[in-house]
């Protein structure tokens, strides 16, 4: 390891995440969080930087970056990031090791928190007897959902496969596991079954100043037919899954997968001239979104902004940037 070259442990971190073996915007958080410790560990032991302050704050930059550049669209990723690095502080490498670990700690334990936080305000806005509607794979929706449960409501569940990558089977199988019987579909048989639930929710990766909601791809769709059916849909997102960019009017970039997630490479030459897009996550705007629920409780997602100036005022840091 050089100064600049990240720990073998960030590099399969951040080779997990890029391949989705890590996925899911909280999980990708509290992965490159606990990365960062790894770094500050290997670091303080490495020849390049284990006497040099500045080499060794120059090698958590260089991590983070690593980290930063592997999907670009759960904001949590950026947010994890700039809560360890924001904390890393002491004028001696030991201080600063230290400093990274307890922010990386102090970090995982306030996402298993305000997950358990949130998911008790969801869990009030569902009534025993309730059939909930679920896309993708969130463990802040799985969270609610859960809560209910454990509140003594009787739960069951609509699961939306989620092509490509199916992620509504790992859904299922949570939800299965948690006592919640369960009913997995189609993602175009979502309309049908909207007329046998009574409560739509889904995670988020991102969320933006005027309450738009980022999440995986058929959320918009899926919004819009809950709302032509009068059935509520509701977002599970912990405060790090706001975007402080978008205060500045910046946008999410929505992340291309590649073409082999949706049409087999083996196939592929059969088929010929054909484009192949893969979006992997759509916007659904603020008003086809009932609330939007977070550790300090539920919000109109108009209203959002107002928590978001609240945590982010200062801005978006980019603490991995070279000074
Ligand atoms: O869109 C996805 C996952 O997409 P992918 O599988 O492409 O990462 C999830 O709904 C959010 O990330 C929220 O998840 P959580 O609530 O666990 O943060």
């Amino acid at each position: 390891m050089t100064d600049t070259e990240p720990a073998p442990a960030v590099a399969e971190t951040a080779e997990s995440i890029a391949t989705m073996e890590i996925r899911g915007a909280a999980t990708i958080a509290s992965a490159a969080a606990e990365a960062l410790a790894e770094q500050a560990e290997a670091a303080a032991e490495a020849d390049a930087t284990a006497a040099d302050p500045e080499a060794f704050r120059a090698s958590m930059r260089a991590a983070a970056r690593t980290l930063r550049e592997t999907r670009p669209t759960a904001v949590s990723l950026p947010n994890a990031l700039r809560y360890v690095l924001q904390r890393m502080e002491g004028d001696s490498v030991d201080r600063l090791r230290r400093s990274v670990v307890d922010a990386s700690e102090a970090f995982v334990r306030q996402l298993d928190r305000a997950q358990e936080d949130l998911g008790r305000v969801g869990a009030n806005r569902l009534t025993d007897g309730d059939t909930v509607m679920t896309h993708c794979h969130s463990t802040d929706a799985l969270a609610c959902i859960e809560a209910a449960v454990e509140q003594g409501k009787s739960i069951s569940a609509v699961v939306k496969e989620t092509r490509p990558r199916q992620q509504g089977h790992i859904t299922a199988e949570q939800l299965r596991d948690a006592g919640v019987p369960v009913t997995l579909i189609v993602d175009s048989a979502a309309r049908r079954y909207l007329d046998e639930v009574d409560h739509v929710v889904v995670g988020a990766d991102s969320i933006a100043a005027d309450g738009g909601v980022i999440n995986k791809i058929g959320t918009s769709g899926l919004a819009v037919n809950a709302r032509e059916r009068g059935v509520p849909i509701m977002t599970a997102a912990q405060t790090i899954k706001l975007h402080p960019e978008t205060l500045t009017g910046h946008t999410v970039e929505i992340e291309m997968r590649d073409e082999s997630e949706v049409i087999a490479p083996e196939t592929r030459d059969e088929v010929g001239e054909i484009a192949v897009e893969n979006p992997a996550f759509d916007v659904t705007p603020p008003r086809y979104m009932d609330a939007i629920v977070t550790e300090q409780g539920q919000f109109p997602p108009e209203s959002i902004v107002t928590l978001m100036r609240e945590l982010f005022g200062e801005g978006a840091a980019e603490p991995w940037a070279e000074p």
